[in-house]
């Protein structure tokens, strides 16, 4: 599904925060990275969205080679950016939202269907973005990237500042993308929500990813805290 090769990216180009990263996506499903406050995590999606331009590196999805695109012809190939921090228009309804942002490819999410997902986006149909709760935002940033139809969902920190009752109302929607055809890599700054949610674990400390870990197997929770505190104290 997505393979990512030795993938190096930063703000400037003598300052990596993503330090040859590689990790393959192989089937549809839900893979989180965990790691601690400026580990890396948004720079690594944002290069994957095409926001931050690879130094080196190779980014193929489905068999398609992706890397140097901007973000607009990712969107078009198929990865979509849930961002950290929401940004939503402030001036415009949850409706307006979901109906200004057109899907890149045909079928996919039309806007009821995000309505189904999201009861409580119905709810507000006619509210504004800045008079929606943080809950309530986060899920129409998420609606927002699916309407454009991916293949892939990257979601930074959706679950930030979320009570736990809606932020598991968050990722029991993204649990259930696979089986619509939506790959899911979220980002995540606890090794305990993640092993909750994902089918792979990764951890990222320093701009590095460690090999994907078994949330099944009893002993992961154990080993992400493990790896995390190896790498906070030998960054290079
Ligand atoms: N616009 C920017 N210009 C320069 N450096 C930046 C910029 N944004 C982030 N950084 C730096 O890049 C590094 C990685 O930050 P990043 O936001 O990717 O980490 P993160 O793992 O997502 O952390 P957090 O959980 O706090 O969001 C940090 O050292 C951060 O200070």
């Amino acid at each position: 599904m997505l393979h990512v090769r030795d993938l190096t990216a930063g703000h400037r180009s003598d300052t990596p925060v993503v330090r040859s990263v590689s990790f393959h996506l192989p089937t549809p499903g839900v893979y989180a990275i965990v790691g601690p406050n400026g580990a890396g995590k948004t720079a690594l999606l944002h290069t994957l969205a095409g926001h931050l331009r690879a130094t080196t590196g190779q980014i193929v999805l489905d068999g398609r080679d992706l890397t140097g695109l901007l973000p607009h012809h990712l969107a078009r190939a198929g990865v979509a950016l849930a961002p950290q921090g929401r940004r939503l228009w402030p001036s415009l309804t949850v409706r307006d939202h979901l109906t200004v942002t057109r899907p890149t490819t045909g079928g996919g999410f039309s806007v009821d269907d995000l309505f189904d997902l999201f009861p409580p986006l119905a709810a507000r149909r006619r509210h504004h973005g800045h008079q929606l709760s943080g809950g309530e935002q986060q899920m129409l940033t998420i609606a927002r990237a699916l309407r454009t139809n991916p293949r892939l969902l990257l979601a930074d920190e959706p679950t930030e500042g979320l009570s736990p009752h809606i932020a598991g109302q968050v990722t029991a929607v993204l649990r259930d993308l696979p089986d619509r055809g939506v790959t899911v890599l979220v980002t995540l700054p606890h090794t305990h929500a993640a092993t909750a949610l994902a089918d792979r674990v990764y951890v990222l400390a320093a701009g590095r990813l460690s090999d994907p870990l078994d949330p099944h197997d009893g002993q992961a929770d154990l080993k992400l805290r493990h790896h995390l505190t190896l790498t906070a104290n030998h960054p290079e």
